[in-house]
């Protein structure tokens, strides 16, 4: 709920957990958005020039300072978001600090491809081929997970050699700004990392993305956006990479841990008030366990705790803001209309007046929904979930497959065979076996259909933040 005005064109930051506007933000204007693309094409020659060695320090004492400075970002992450401050720690300042890291550490061990040829008459060919930067890169991230995200792309496209025009999300502006901070103490040179700040449509992301200046755009977000995006960069035929939504499943056997299972899919449903893209929204359960499962989430659904998010008690926090949560409550409504029981859950409640003016929502749970039902079929992006019983493997996986998303799949089972097997068959980028969201950030990241295009994480970041040149040489 942030309001603009054309007079100053700055905006309320809104904290979503009480509805108090904290601070005041600067609206970038297309001429802006043109000085920080020309200041990142300045600082692109020297920075990409800049030996390896040199380059991943930087990264590496950004990590550093994001430590010392540890509880600031936690502070702003909050602020921004209303997520728990246990979470901001554990989750999101620490993955921070592990992209940096993790980036300088596969920047730094990258060998180059290379061939020998055999040619006729005995002669050889090398080829091998150079990586180079691609330039000045824009990176347009959402709120729900501000500063991983953005140092999920900021760390390897930097590492690499890029400068780059970040975009955060209206709501989240705090911890990209601090970032900078960071960044032009551990040593960036001026120039390699800016901030515009502002909205997508007609605003900061859409001048960005539309401007000459830009040599790749890497975009996370909602599908419908970053179609939006792709039909801008296509004139211009520059790389993307599109992190988009997801509509994921959990696949629940009979032979799994059940409490095991059930503390996963309580992460995977409820975590981040359910705004993260690989949150569960669709649990299939073989039958014979089904009630187990129903009643066990449902007793942890209720034991989920939403209060203040400095209080360390809490667990859930609001959903980012009034308008997602009308967008979710619609489904809500939706859900009941076709007949869904709620099982718990199903609307807004209240934690008293210092809370009341956010936007929170309860943690939902239904069963009696159908895949004709558009809550089955869209992402939603909030604490919900529909159970919905199986009886054999085939079908659980053609349940789980039926959909225009292919982010993520979790399969809870003790027979391993069975995991792989139906992790395998999972047409997804990411598929996990009894666990959910466990990372290994050199692993590719990304999806298909609704859920994006390409993969970034170790070699396949470098893949994208590069393009390489090949050199072959007649010996
Ligand atoms: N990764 C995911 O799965 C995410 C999904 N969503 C879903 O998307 C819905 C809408 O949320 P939004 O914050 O509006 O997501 P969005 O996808 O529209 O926004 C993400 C980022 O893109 C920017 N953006 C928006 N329009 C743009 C344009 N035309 N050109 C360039 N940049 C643009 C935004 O300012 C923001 O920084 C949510 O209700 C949620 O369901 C939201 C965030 C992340
Ligand atoms: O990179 C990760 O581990 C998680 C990424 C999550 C998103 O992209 C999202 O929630 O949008």
């Amino acid at each position: 709920m942030n309001a603009s005005s054309p007079v100053n064109r700055s905006f309320e930051n809104v904290d979503p957990a009480t509805g108090a506007a904290h601070s005041l933000v600067h609206e970038a204007d297309d001429h802006l958005v043109d000085r920080a693309v020309t200041a990142a094409r300045k600082a692109t020659g020297a920075w990409a020039r800049t030996p390896v060695r040199d380059r991943t320090a930087v990264l590496r004492r950004a990590a550093d300072l994001i430590e010392e400075r540890f509880e600031e970002f936690v502070a702003a992450e909050t602020a921004d978001t209303g997520k728990p401050v246990a979470q901001a720690r554990d989750l999101d300042v620490a993955r921070a600090v592990a992209n940096f890291r993790t980036f300088a550490d596969v920047v730094a061990a990258a060998g180059q491809e290379s061939f020998l040829t055999d040619l006729p008459g005995g002669h050889q060919a090398l080829n091998y081929a150079v990586r180079k930067p691609l330039g000045v890169v824009a990176v347009i991230v959402p709120w729900n997970l501000p500063l991983p995200l953005l140092t999920w792309k900021v760390a390897p496209a930097l590492a690499c050699g890029n400068a780059v025009v970040v975009k955060p999300s209206d709501q989240t502006p705090g911890s990209a700004t601090l970032l900078a901070e960071v960044l032009a103490e551990a040593g960036l040179p001026a120039g390699a990392y800016n901030i515009v700040h502002g909205f997508g449509g007609d605003s900061a992301g859409a001048h960005l993305t539309a401007h000459p200046g830009v040599d790749g755009v890497t975009f996370t977000g909602s599908s419908a956006t970053g179609a939006h995006v792709m039909r801008t960069v296509a004139p211009r035929v520059r790389p993307v990479s599109f992190e988009l939504g997801g509509k994921n499943a959990a696949l629940v056997f009979a032979d799994a841990d059940l409490d095991e299972a059930l503390d996963g899919l309580t992460r995977s449903v409820f975590a981040n008030t359910g705004q993260v893209c690989l949150c569960t929204e669709r649990v299939y359960v073989q039958r014979s366990v089904f009630a187990d499962v129903v009643d066990g989430l449902v007793e942890r659904a209720r034991s989920r705790r939403l209060g203040p998010p400095r209080d360390e008690a809490t667990t859930t926090g609001p959903l980012i803001s009034k308008t997602h949560r009308d967008k979710v409550l619609g489904y809500l409504a939706l859900a009941e209309q076709a007949g869904a029981k709620v099982l718990t859950g199903g609307g807004v409640p209240r934690l008293g007046p210092e809370l009341d003016g956010g936007s929170w929502i309860e943690p939902t749970l239904w069963t009696g929904l159908t895949h004709a039902d558009r809550p089955v079929r869209e992402e939603i992006f909030g604490p919900v979930a529909a159970l919905i019983p199986f009886d054999t493997e085939e079908e659980a996986a053609a349940l789980a497959n039926d959909t225009d998303y292919g982010l993520a799949a979790s399969v809870w089972t003790s027979d391993l065979r069975r995991g792989h097997r139906v992790a395998q068959a999972m047409n997804v980028g990411m598929a996990w076996v009894n666990t959910w969201f466990l990372r290994d950030l050199r692993s590719p990241f990304g999806g298909v259909g609704l859920s994006g295009i390409g993969r970034e994480g170790g070699a396949s970041s470098l893949h994208f933040y590069t393009e390489p040149t090949n050199v072959c040489v007649h010996l």
